[in-house]
């Protein structure tokens, strides 16, 4: 383990800052002294040196308000409303995003009170925090040269993700993302022989529980389809998660008996058979710690290193990622330097052979063993979390919902029929399936909270036409959020948290989306848009329409989820989808089930 962890290195540089001050101090006496022969007595000069800082930084930000507001006048604008919190600094707000359960309660209460957008202030820090789609559009579109991911998030996020095309800006980020672009054309991504296969293993598995009487968790299952597609997809060669077994609910004795029985970090039991599970498994844990402990640096804003005064929470994770990816890096470098291909395609980075993959291409234009490991990374988890927790709720809306299962089934069936493999065009022609994926993506976006930073001073329209401009001071931290702005009454209508598929088909898409198209972003929007969304929804609607087509029902079975995951009791009588949910919702970078999604389902005849 590093001795150096986030929270020494930080320690140490607040040490040498107060150390560099109070040394200023005693050189200032000393020059006083000599030059001018004025003693200061040591009471004064240790006042200075305990308060000295502290009063430098509150003149500081009063006069850093001051110049803002001046600023914001000058250009007719006033300055966003900012949260008077209860704690000192608004520290209340920090706690309340750590412990806000269902991800928005505070924030959509501070909403209420103050408009879609409010500087949060936390620990002084300027933090506009919007859920405005003419905002958004701004940051992601329109001004998107005004916005970066910023060092702040990078510093915080760089253990995991590296300079990978997440964490990156400017042009590493444009060379990563014109690496990667090539892969997703349509011709690439309309291959399903690759997610036929993964397909079969996944439902002939969900048969063999389901008729031994089980239930199973669904977010696992579809978690390794999804790392199987992914590691596929993107090296060529899968990690075959779903051939190792499930985990049994909890409290069950597990049906396969084997040298040892582990248990998962939800308690479900498992059933190792081989060391292929084991791989899977703790690859699949660890990804989930350190996108835990890298998300919850964001939260804490700069305290974070505090927290990290031990050890870097990201090492031992990590530690296993980097064993599970840098082989198969080190091979694909290999198997292309053997091949004389290495550098190849420098400089035409849109020729891509048939059978190549993901990293095959990477490595044609780079051998540089970092970059290549924080661009499969930073795809593996951009591709596997996303599409797993979106077909969860998907199936968790379907169990809730049977008249919608019933007319999505109907759907298939009419246009596919009740084995035939689906074909691009049939994916692209069924309308009720593509309404319910983006009706689940609207009350569940996956990517539910996000953040960039203001590089120049701007402004924003404000909400009420009637007021002045918002102004955004250089250098502001501005979240956003898309699951609130996916909910609001105002833009979506009167029924915007009924789950609906139709909105997306009836009158209400000419009413409200069609005008206003930013108010639907899971994807994002403008040049940092998704560049999986194609593949995705293909993926998605793949495995949805093979499970459609051999079950007829879900249901949802949420007392076999580990009791911290229970929904509480007081969540019932709370107005709109968290009253009316019966799972969990938690998010690390992206959001998914807290403890899965049990459910059984009703083979078709
Ligand atoms: C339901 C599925 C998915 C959703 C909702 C989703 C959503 C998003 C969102 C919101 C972003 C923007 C993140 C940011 O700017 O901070 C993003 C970026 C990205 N996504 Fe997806 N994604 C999905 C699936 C995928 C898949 C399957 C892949 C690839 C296999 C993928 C690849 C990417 C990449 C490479 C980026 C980075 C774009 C950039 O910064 O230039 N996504 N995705």
């Amino acid at each position: 383990m590093s001795f150096l962890t986030p929270g020494i290195i930080s320690i140490t540089q607040s040490l040498v800052f107060t150390g560099l001050f109070t040394f200023s101090v005693v050189a200032l006496r000393r020059f006083l002294e000599k030059s001018a022969d004025i003693f200061l007595p040591t009471w004064i000069l240790v006042s200075i040196s305990i308060l000295g800082l502290p009063v430098l930084i509150t003149c500081r930000i009063l006069f850093r308000d001051w110049r803002q507001r001046h600023d914001a006048a000058a250009l007719g604008a006033r300055i966003a409303p900012r949260v008077k919190g209860k704690w000192f600094a608004n520290l209340d707000l920090l706690k309340m995003m750590m412990n806000n359960y269902y991800r928005a309660d505070g924030l959509v209460d501070i909403m209420k009170d103050q408009g879609p957008v409010f500087n949060m202030n936390i620990l002084w820090e300027n933090m506009v925090f919007t859920c405005q789609p003419e905002h958004i559009q701004l940051i992601l579109a329109t001004d998107f040269g005004n916005y970066v991911k910023g060092e702040r998030f990078q510093r915080n996020m760089s253990s995991v993700l590296g300079s990978g095309v997440f964490n990156s800006d400017g042009d590493m980020w444009k060379f990563h993302r014109s690496m990667t672009r090539p892969f997703f054309s349509r011709d690439k991504i309309s291959h399903f022989d690759m997610f036929d296969r993964h397909t079969d293993s996944a439902i002939s598995l969900m048969k063999a529980r389901f008729r031994a009487g089980y239930a199973i968790d669904f977010q696992d299952l579809i978690g390794r389809f999804t790392l199987d597609s992914a590691t596929e997809f993107l090296f060529g060669s899968c990690v075959n998660s779903l051939a190792t077994g499930l985990p049994y609910p909890r409290n069950i004795a597990p049906i396969v008996v084997s040298n040892s029985t582990t248990s998962d970090s939800s308690g479900a039991l498992l059933s190792p058979s081989n060391t292929a599970f084991s791989l899977a498994h703790d690859f699949s844990n660890a990804f989930l710690e350190a996108q835990e402990a890298v998300s919850s640096r964001e939260r804490f804003s700069m305290i974070w290193p505090m927290l990290e005064i031990h050890k870097d929470k990201t090492e031992e994770p990590m530690k296993i990622i980097n064993a599970f990816i840098q082989p198969i890096v080190n091979e694909a470098v290999a198997k292309m330097k053997s091949q004389n291909k290495l550098g190849e395609t420098k400089g035409s980075v849109d020729k891509i052979d048939e059978h190549e993959t993901l990293l095959d291409h990477l490595v044609k234009q780079t051998d540089d063993p970092v970059i290549l490991k924080d661009e499969t990374l930073n795809i593996l988890i951009a591709g596997r979390d996303t599409t797993a927790a979106t077909l969860t709720f998907v199936v968790y809306f379907l169990s809730m919902y049977p008249e919608i299962m019933q007319r999505l089934r109907n759907e298939i069936l009419d246009k596919v029929g009740s084995s035939r493999r689906p074909t691009y065009d049939d994916i692209r022609d069924m309308k009720f399936l593509r309404a319910v994926i983006n009706e689940t993506l609207r009350l569940y976006p996956v990517v539910p909270f996000n953040v960039r930073q203001c590089t120049n001073a701007t402004t924003w329209p404000s909400p009420d036409p009637t007021q002045p401009p918002i102004y955004i001071p250089a250098g502001a931290i501005v979240p956003y959020s898309v699951f609130m702005m996916h909910r609001r009454k105002d833009l979506w209508g009167p029924d915007a948290e009924v789950f609906d598929p139709d909105r997306f088909l009836d009158n209400r898409l000419k009413t409200y989306l069609a005008p206003r198209p930013f108010i639907f972003l899971p994807f994002n929007a403008g040049p940092r848009i998704c560049l999986g969304q194609q593949f995705a929804y293909n993926e998605m609607s793949f495995i949805l329409v093979r499970l459609i087509q051999n079950f007829t029902s879900f249901t949802h079975y949420p007392e076999l989820c580990p009791s911290e995951f229970q929904v509480p009791p007081e969540w019932k009588s709370a107005p709109g989808r968290k009253g009316t949910d019966k799972f969990f919702p938690k998010m690390t970078l992206t959001m998914y089930s807290g403890g899965g999604l049990w459910i059984k389902a009703q083979e078709a005849d």
